[in-house]
């Protein structure tokens, strides 16, 4: 009917979603400020002054704001010792108000940063990369999945995508991103139940790998890096790259780009989420369900049911 004319892919969008979800989270605030009187709160550790991260702290405060939640920030100078770093994350392990704790990744060259997460309260860890929850991630029973793995699971499940039984092939290895999304797209459980494949910088032919993928997850922080070629026909592409391309004509003088060739690949896929506007509000969604677990932990406990 259409001839050789691509239908253009649906786009995912997260700014919508991510709406949905705060919306909710919102509600359950309330729910536990009326049962118990506790106001769930969530603190934000910055180190140093790289711009992109402090436009996403602000972004995260504003969202908890906005929800209902409870929020404080501690905001120290790049030259901050492992020491001083340590005290901020003790101080909030201390602090009642404080349920989630988010220390923004990176760390400055010379900081342990195994050694800063460790030290985090696990029944704190929002972004759920202490090694104790990854551990239970890993164990298919988490408690806090990290915020854009868990992030693009909502994404894909609240638009009628259920990886079970697909090929889902995640292109970037990292602890914060590929890792915890192949456990769970792998797990038995909702979100779960694909055939995962890991791609690194080192994987031998990349597109041949891709092209099998019918949910296909760039996380490789290079902008555009995959292209039409890479992609199955119908496939559901995941852009997770948040680039910063330069761009004299742009009121901040620079673009956003992902990890993926939109214009080409949107041709191909049958789904498709943008940069900006995809995952990265959901990660922030995702970290405000985590600190309202969090919250409840603090009231109940753990659940053992897993
Ligand atoms: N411990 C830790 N946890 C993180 O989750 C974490 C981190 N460290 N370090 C930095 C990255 C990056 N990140 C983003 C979150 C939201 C947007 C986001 O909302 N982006 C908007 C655009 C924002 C803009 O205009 O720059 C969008 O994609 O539409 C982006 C990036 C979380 N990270």
């Amino acid at each position: 009917m259409w001839g050789d004319v691509p239908v253009a892919a649906t786009i995912l969008s997260g700014t919508d979603l991510s709406a949905e979800i705060r919306a909710e989270v919102a509600a359950g605030v309330v729910e536990i400020r009326e049962k118990h009187g506790v106001t769930p709160g969530l603190a934000v550790i910055l180190v140093g002054d790289d711009p992109a991260s402090a436009v996403y702290v602000n972004n995260k405060q504003r969202a908890c704001e906005q929800a209902g939640l409870y929020s404080d920030s501690a905001r120290l100078p790049g030259s901050a010792t492992e020491k001083e770093i340590l005290a901020a994350v003790h101080a909030f392990n201390e602090d009642p108000r404080v349920h989630g704790i988010l220390v923004q990744l990176p760390l400055p060259d010379g900081v342990e940063q195994h050694r800063i997460i460790e030290a985090i309260d696990p029944d704190k860890d929002v972004d759920g990369i202490h090694p104790y929850n990854l551990g239970k991630l890993l164990q298919g029973r988490p408690d806090f999945a990290p915020c854009t793995p868990a992030g693009i699971v909502e994404l894909l499940m609240r638009n009628g995508h259920d990886p079970t039984g697909a090929n889902a092939v995640i292109c970037g290895r990292s602890d914060i991103v590929g890792k915890p999304l192949a456990a769970l797209l792998m797990q038995r459980g909702r979100g779960g139940n694909a055939t995962v494949t890991v791609c690194h910088t080192r994987t031998r032919n990349l597109a041949e790998v891709t092209r099998a993928a019918d949910i296909l997850v760039a996380a490789i922080g290079r902008p555009e890096a995959i292209t039409a070629d890479m992609v199955k026909d119908g496939a559901v592409v995941i852009d997770v790259g948040i680039n910063r391309v330069d761009d004299p004509s742009a009121r901040r003088g620079y673009r956003l780009k992902g990890d993926v060739e939109f214009e080409s690949v949107s041709q191909k896929a049958s789904a498709i989420t943008p940069v900006p506007g995809g995952v990265g509000p959901m990660t922030i969604a995702m970290l405000l369900v985590n600190t309202l677990t969090a919250a409840r932990i603090s009231i109940h406990g753990r659940h053992h049911s897993g």
